[in-house]
């Protein structure tokens, strides 16, 4: 492979705390050099990337890539594409699939898959509980072996207190995040979006907030007990972030989502019944859209992840009670979090992508990545923060299409997504 060199962009690296117009050098799959004025090696394809921002490349550790067993509503090909396409040179692949990734054997077919897509890289999760059934502990040891960065229920709650203690005691030996669905089922009963006014106005049962916030309470307590990574998805309350901030304070191990939907929609995106706005944790209200924002900022929520959660148009146009939750989201959530929180002035370029890219990487533990320093590997994200563009849900590299976001203007999109320091997917000019 040969050298690549990306000429004169703005290289925003907040592992480096860099922020300045510099080339980046990839040889042999690794960042060699980043500087000013380098010249290009022999046989050096060159990228002129002035007038663009040069990032470690985006890293997204919650997406659903539904293989095996739901591949009509995507693969681990074409979620890898999509991610690429979105920006994202990494993805930490969820295990709620048909069958759940609970062995070995189906942790090495997601890594293998990942491997032969052609887009971002992919990192399997193996579950916590076999079939994530709240009943057994997984083998973890056995997981991570076949490639494993994290083990999860989610979809599902990890209902025992008891159960989710083990998981994390038996984490604790390997050092292995354990990321949690935090959702009292017998506080969300059959609920189908946020319990409040809208609910009430459209004859929908709710899903409160306590629903989330006592499993989180329960979860910090647990992470605070055995000492073990704890790592919250899709933080939705305004009280989850705060017991986060005050379990960050005293020292819990604790890393924190939030998705760009909750940070950005409330539950009156649900009007009409649109089942492109059901999802789980569901839509909130202002006050807790507002606390999520609040908690990217100060860095309570560490780490952007997107939910991409995709299915298929035939199951989303069922009543909304029978639609499935969930919301595609790797190729808007960088347009989503540039303009909402960056060109509103909430966050500054730098701590997106500590949000996007550092953090994530360093949350699930992956070497070499959320970094251009020296050595790093050469993913990088080329992005042009002045692009204005339409969400087209048609044009998505993604089987699916449920999204929320159809005909929304937006800011920032990825021109160039490299990962090795192969090119992945490039903007064409048509599109
Ligand atoms: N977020 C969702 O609404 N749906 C996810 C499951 C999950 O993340 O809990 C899915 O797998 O479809
Ligand atoms: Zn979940
Ligand atoms: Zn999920």
């Amino acid at each position: 492979m040969n050298p690549v060199l990306i000429r004169g962009g703005r290289v925003v690296d907040p592992s480096q705390r860099m922020d300045a117009v510099a080339d980046v050098l990839l040889v042999d799959g690794r960042v060699a050099r980043v500087g000013q004025g380098i010249d290009a090696p022999e046989g050096a394809e060159t990228i002129d990337a002035s007038g663009l921002v040069v990032t470690p490349g985006l890293v997204d550790v919650h997406v659903h890539l539904r293989e095996p067993g739901q591949e009509h509503k995507e693969t681990i090909r074409t979620g890898a594409r999509a991610a690429a396409a979105g920006g994202f040179t990494t993805v930490v692949a969820m295990p709620n699939t048909d069958p759940p990734i609970d062995d070995p054997a189906a942790v090495g077919f997601v890594l293998a898959e990942g491997m032969r897509s052609g887009g971002a890289r992919v990192f399997p999760t193996g579950c916590i509980t076999m079939r994530q059934q709240g009943e057994q502990l997984t083998e973890f040891g056995e997981l991570i072996n076949a490639g494993a960065v994290a083990v999860t229920d989610d979809g599902k709650p990890v209902v025992s207190g008891g159960m989710l203690r083990m998981a994390l005691e038996y984490a604790l030996t390997f050092d292995l995040p354990v990321a949690v669905h935090e959702e009292d089922p017998t506080l969300a009963r059959k609920g189908t979006m946020n319990e409040g006014i809208v609910a009430s106005r459209l004859g929908l049962t709710g899903i409160p907030n306590a629903a989330e916030d006592v499993m989180i309470a329960r979860d910090l307590v647990l992470a605070e007990l055995t000492g073990a990574r704890l790592h919250v998805q899709h933080v939705s309350t305004r009280l989850g972030v705060q017991l986060i901030r005050e379990a960050k304070a005293r020292g819990v191990r604790v890393t924190a989502e939030a998705t760009p939907h909750h940070f950005t929609l409330t539950d009156a995106a649900v009007e009409a019944y649109r089942t492109d706005a059901k999802m789980n944790p569901p839509l909130r209200s202002e006050a807790d859209r507002d606390a999520v924002r609040q908690g990217v900022r100060d860095g309570t929520l560490d780490v952007i992840a997107t939910d991409h959660a995709p299915h298929h148009y035939d199951e989303k146009e069922q009543a909304f009670e029978d639609a499935p939750f969930g919301i595609v989201g790797l190729e808007t959530a960088l347009g989503l979090t540039y303009t909402e929180l960056v060109a509103t002035g909430l966050i500054d370029l730098p701590t997106m992508v500590e949000r996007m890219s550092c953090a994530p990487a360093r949350a699930m533990k992956l070497d070499g990545m959320g970094s251009l320093a020296e050595g790093s590997l050469a993913d990088v994200t080329i992005m042009d923060v002045r692009a204005e563009w339409t969400v087209n849900p048609a044009s998505f590299l993604s089987m699916s299409r449920n999204t929320p976001f159809t005909g929304r203007a937006l800011r920032c999109r990825a021109v160039r997504t490299l990962v090795g320091g192969r090119t992945v997917w490039r903007e064409t000019q048509a599109g």
